[in-house]
């Protein structure tokens, strides 16, 4: 198949997506019409046109610092509502039929959204996602690591005390590098205890050991990134025997420089070694790519035809949260696309 072909296949073909951050996804119109209202108070410009060089990252925490004065940038629940709701317009536009998007109420709450209507914004959208745009939206609640315990018990209380219908697990983001894992085991216990499924970032930044503190000590059902696996063939082994997936962000990896050369990218040799993957945008616009472009990179890395596509995107639905319905009904649509493509 020609690459253009390819590119129309990825184009159809239904997906699922796994590990996408909320704030990380706005588009540039919606972020360059947020700075517009804060002009002069905030870094960010609010010419849609200065914003690809405004998201060009020295390094990963330039990156946060960049991501943080976006974040910045949203001030009430009708802000969270847009935002939300574009987000989901943008994944259905790429035949997205299921996402777990990764939220960070924390950082609405400390910047004065009361934790009530930040969750009846999320909740608005996602109600009128499924219906509207036929996107069945779940959330992931993280603890931006930056911040401390602090806001692992805050962001366990919203947690736990709103409990958003769509909220299904609980994750850590942020920096690795002086933020340790182990720290975070007792909110990850009382979100496992509480039903919700563990979904830490690690080994994006750091090292293998990062991903073994992820398993070990909060219980990690998948691994936001992980690509640093790599380096521990015991680590590869376990992944594998146990099912534990990575959620592999390629462009992502490139443009914080959490690895310097897509040529140097692990995707291959973690997808050898028997370890589960899904492929994932993390923060698309942030960085100039999409969920579909990631497939067209991975198929690159992995050397995939179209049917080498298409079971990355089942292994995609398999890897996820959803329900048994979802997943066959999703499963079944991949095919029947397969079979017509
Ligand atoms: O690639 C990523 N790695 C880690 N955190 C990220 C990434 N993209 C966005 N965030 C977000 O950074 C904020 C600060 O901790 C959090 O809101 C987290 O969700």
């Amino acid at each position: 198949m020609a690459k253009d072909d390819l590119a129309s296949f990825v184009a159809g073909l239904p997906k699922a997506e796994l590990h996408v951050h909320h704030v990380g996804s706005a588009s540039p119109r919606i972020v360059a019409e947020l700075a517009a209202r804060h002009e002069g108070r905030s870094p960010v410009p609010a010419d849609p046109a200065l914003l690809a060089e405004y998201f060009t990252f020295t390094d990963f925490a330039h990156f946060i610092e960049v991501y943080l004065s976006v974040v910045d940038l949203i001030r009430d629940a009708e802000d969270v509502r847009t935002l939300t709701y574009g987000v989901a317009q943008d994944l259905a536009a790429q035949q997205v039929r299921y996402a777990e998007l990764t939220v960070t109420p924390y950082s609405s709450v400390n910047r004065g959204i009361p934790a009530e209507a930040f969750c009846e914004a999320i909740e608005d959208a996602r109600i009128a996602a499924e219906k509207e745009l036929g996107l069945v939206l779940r959330w992931c609640f993280d603890i931006p690591g930056e911040a401390g315990l602090a806001s692992a018990e805050q962001t366990l209380r919203i947690a736990l005390d709103r409990r958003p219908d769509g909220l299904i697990s609980f994750g850590l983001g942020g920096p690795e590098i002086g933020v340790p894992r182990p720290q975070f085991k007792p909110y990850f216990d009382q979100a496992r205890a509480a039903g919700l499924r563990s979904v830490p970032h690690a080994g994006e930044t750091t090292g293998a050991q990062t991903v073994w503190d992820a398993i070990r000590e909060l219980g990690a059902e998948r691994i936001g990134h992980g690509i640093h696996a790599a380096q521990d063939p015991e680590l590869l082994a376990y992944l594998g025997e146990h099912g534990i997936p990575l959620e592999v962000c390629p462009t992502s990896n490139l443009r914080t420089r959490a690895v310097a050369d897509l040529a140097e990218h692990p995707l291959a040799a973690i997808v050898a070694a028997g370890v589960p993957v899904s492929i994932n945008s993390d923060d698309p616009p942030m960085f100039g790519t999409t969920l579909n472009n990631e497939y067209l990179v991975a198929a690159r890395l992995l050397d995939l035809d179209a049917a080498g596509v298409a079971e990355l995107a089942r292994q995609g639905v398999r890897h996820s949260f959803a329900s048994d319905q979802v997943k066959s009904t999703l499963l079944a649509e991949i095919d029947a696309y397969t079979a017509t493509a």
